[in-house]
């Protein structure tokens, strides 16, 4: 288990990290309630429209979920609640049994933590808001679905973590990045994002990637493990399904215990 010195943690947080940040970002503080948009798909019961779900395979096995938090799904504090609840309902609902993540946004599948969510807040507060994204990515890890991130898009930090969360990634061709640039703008990467990253690319590229903070192209995305297939963008969701079609074809039960035994050691790393 990694120690992490709590007093460092907790001034780096406040004093550091926001302002290194938003400064990578250019981006200011006033952007509360921007990212609220409606939309007039189907829903299952995600109780926002931050996350809107479509099943829409004869059988209902297979749960299309697109993040849909404008204009870059930064991930809020309620799309990652909104985001658990929903994956928890999915885990708790028998007939599903895949699950696709992509995005409504024509370019970008999710720009990571909402950094401005950092601005003039407490110590307390922006921890609060990281286990709300820690929660969300550990119910995504773990579940019992099979699961592909179909990246039709930017998939950078927070956003690659989501995509890591999944079994397999594939990503659309197509001037996007794929990265984890935490390092650059100023975030020491978590211990538990990291032991993701080493658990899906081993540990040497894990390291360099990580280190690096490189934003990859998709092929170098490739390259790296970051995703396991490129796609044009208009075969994406279908080659999602058939892989995910094929991933769930195997017995239910050995795989889903297979699943958590491979993934639950995981859980002990925390920052
Ligand atoms: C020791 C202490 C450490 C403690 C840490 C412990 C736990 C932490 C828990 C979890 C951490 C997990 C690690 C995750 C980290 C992160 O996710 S940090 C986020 C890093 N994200 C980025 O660097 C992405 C930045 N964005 C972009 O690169 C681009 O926006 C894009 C996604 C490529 C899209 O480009 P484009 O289509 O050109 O759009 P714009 O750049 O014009 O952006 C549109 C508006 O969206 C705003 N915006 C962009 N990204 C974010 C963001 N992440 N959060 C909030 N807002 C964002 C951007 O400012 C634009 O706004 P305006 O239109 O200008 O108002």
């Amino acid at each position: 288990m990694v120690k992490v010195n709590v007093d460092m943690a907790s001034s780096f947080i406040r004093a550091v990290l926001p302002r290194l940040a938003c400064r990578h970002l250019k981006i200011g503080n006033n952007c509360n309630g921007r990212y609220l948009y409606g939309c007039n798909k189907r829903w299952v019961s995600s109780g926002s429209d931050l996350v809107q779900v479509e099943q829409d395979d004869s059988d209902n096995e297979i749960v299309v979920l697109k993040m849909n938090v404008k204009p870059v799904n930064a991930c809020t504090a309620e799309f990652n609640n909104a985001m658990t609840k929903l994956i928890k309902d999915l885990d708790a609902d028998e007939q599903s049994k895949g699950l696709i993540l992509t995005s409504t946004l024509p370019n970008v599948f999710s720009a990571g933590l909402q950094l401005t969510a950092l601005h003039g807040k407490s110590y307390d507060e922006i921890k609060e808001y990281f286990s709300t994204f820690q929660t969300m990515a550990h119910t995504l890890f773990t579940s019992r679905l099979a699961t592909v991130a179909a990246i039709n898009g930017h998939a950078i930090a927070g956003g690659c973590v989501i995509a890591l969360c999944c079994e397999y990634r594939v990503m659309a061709e197509g001037k996007f990045h794929n990265g984890l640039n935490e390092v650059i703008v100023g975030i020491p990467m978590p211990a538990w994002v990291s032991a993701y990253t080493v658990y899906a690319l081993g540990t040497n590229t894990a390291e360099k990637v990580i280190l690096s903070g490189k934003k990859h192209t998709p092929r170098e995305a490739l390259q790296v493990g970051l995703v396991d297939q490129v796609v044009p963008p208009d075969d994406l969701i279908q080659v999602s399904k058939n892989i995910l079609s094929d991933l769930i074809k195997v017995g239910d039960y050995p795989r889903r215990l297979s699943k958590e035994r491979l993934r639950k050691e995981l859980l002990m790393f925390s920052l």
